[in-house]
């Protein structure tokens, strides 16, 4: 199997009148993760995916997914990706299972074996058989995800899925995308201004705002990773220490430094070595919440 990106955007920008929405994005989508795409509202999250799914034109830039550009070979890029963008079309009179039997019968090659399938990915098993009016907003959901995916799409593009739904849905909602990374091997790319819930559901997130990449970061709460290591260095004189060090901030009598256990250690004899006292030294980590805060200035996130 490739280890291609599954989508590579390429300098996308999106004008619309002199509004410039989307400013020169470029991103990769690694395979088989969950990957977040977290901004404050406004950011232009929405705009890029429905760029990515051929609901808006490109003005600059492209997008290909699995090798196929969205603007010169759209059928075949867009036969990878199966999408909740506005909120699903489902009848309401019909049972969730008669929904996908209708859609299957519009996707040459889904079997009623792969409507099991992808009934119990998201599972569904239980509330299959029952109208959909009787559904709650998380199952209407995950009646949405297994209908997108009943193709085997290689994407599947989720715009604020966690809008509306309450904590116990949104951890049954991370859970099955979780499954569906892991089980089919499905790249799942979810947008959100939420980074609670995408530091708990992604593997990755980029953060857009702006209209800008501002930022990429890997997640790996089991590992502490994502987490950016810091060392403060309490001391009698903060400010000729950052000086010294020529890095780092001052807050009140410490100078907090990016500084893993050895770089500390490195500047610790620096600072005593020139004369300055270290009363204390600390370990601080900044998790994605302050670093996020800090490249929005803290502008429009929950
Ligand atoms: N058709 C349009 N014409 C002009 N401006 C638009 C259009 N669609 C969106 N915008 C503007 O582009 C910006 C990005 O919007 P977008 O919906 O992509 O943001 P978002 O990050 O998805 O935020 P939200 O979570 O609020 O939907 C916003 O300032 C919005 O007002």
């Amino acid at each position: 199997m490739t280890q291609e990106p599954v989508v590579r955007m390429r300098d996308v920008s999106k004008r619309i009148g002199s509004k410039t929405l989307i400013d020169r994005l470029t991103l990769d989508i690694p395979r088989g993760q969950v990957y977040g795409f977290l901004g404050p509202n406004g950011a232009g999250k929405t705009t890029t995916i429905r760029m990515m799914v051929g609901l808006m034109s490109i003005s600059e830039g492209d997008i290909l997914i699995e090798g196929a550009s969205i603007k010169d070979r759209f059928e075949e890029a867009i036969s990878h990706v199966g999408a909740i963008v506005e909120n699903p079309e489902m009848y309401k009179f019909l049972t969730g299972y008669q929904n996908l039997l209708h859609y299957a019968r519009m996707s040459p090659g889904v079997t009623k074996q792969r409507i099991w399938e992808a009934v119990e990915r998201v599972g569904m098993q239980n509330r299959i058989h029952d109208k959909v009016k009787t559904y709650s907003l998380g199952m209407r959901q995950r009646l949405g995800v297994a209908q997108a995916i009943l193709h085997r799409p290689k994407l599947l593009v989720l715009d604020e899925p966690t809008n509306g739904l309450d904590p116990q849905g949104i951890r049954e909602l991370r859970d099955y995308l979780r499954v569906l990374a892991r089980e089919e091997g499905t790249t799942v790319f979810v947008s959100s201004h939420l980074l609670s819930e995408m530091e708990l559901m992604c593997d990755t997130v980029a953060v857009i705002q702006q209209g800008r990449l501002v930022d990429v970061k890997s997640l790996h709460p089991e590992a502490g990773e994502g987490r950016e290591r810091e060392t403060a260095f309490e001391v009698s004189d903060p400010q000729r220490a950052a000086e010294l060090v020529g890095s780092g901030r001052v807050e009140g009598s410490q100078l907090i430094v990016s500084a893993d256990r050895e770089a500390a250690a490195g500047i610790n004899t620096k600072l005593v070595m020139a004369g300055i006292d270290v009363y204390a030294i600390q370990a601080v980590t900044r998790s994605l919440e302050d670093q996020f805060l800090e490249l929005t200035g803290g502008k429009d996130i929950e």
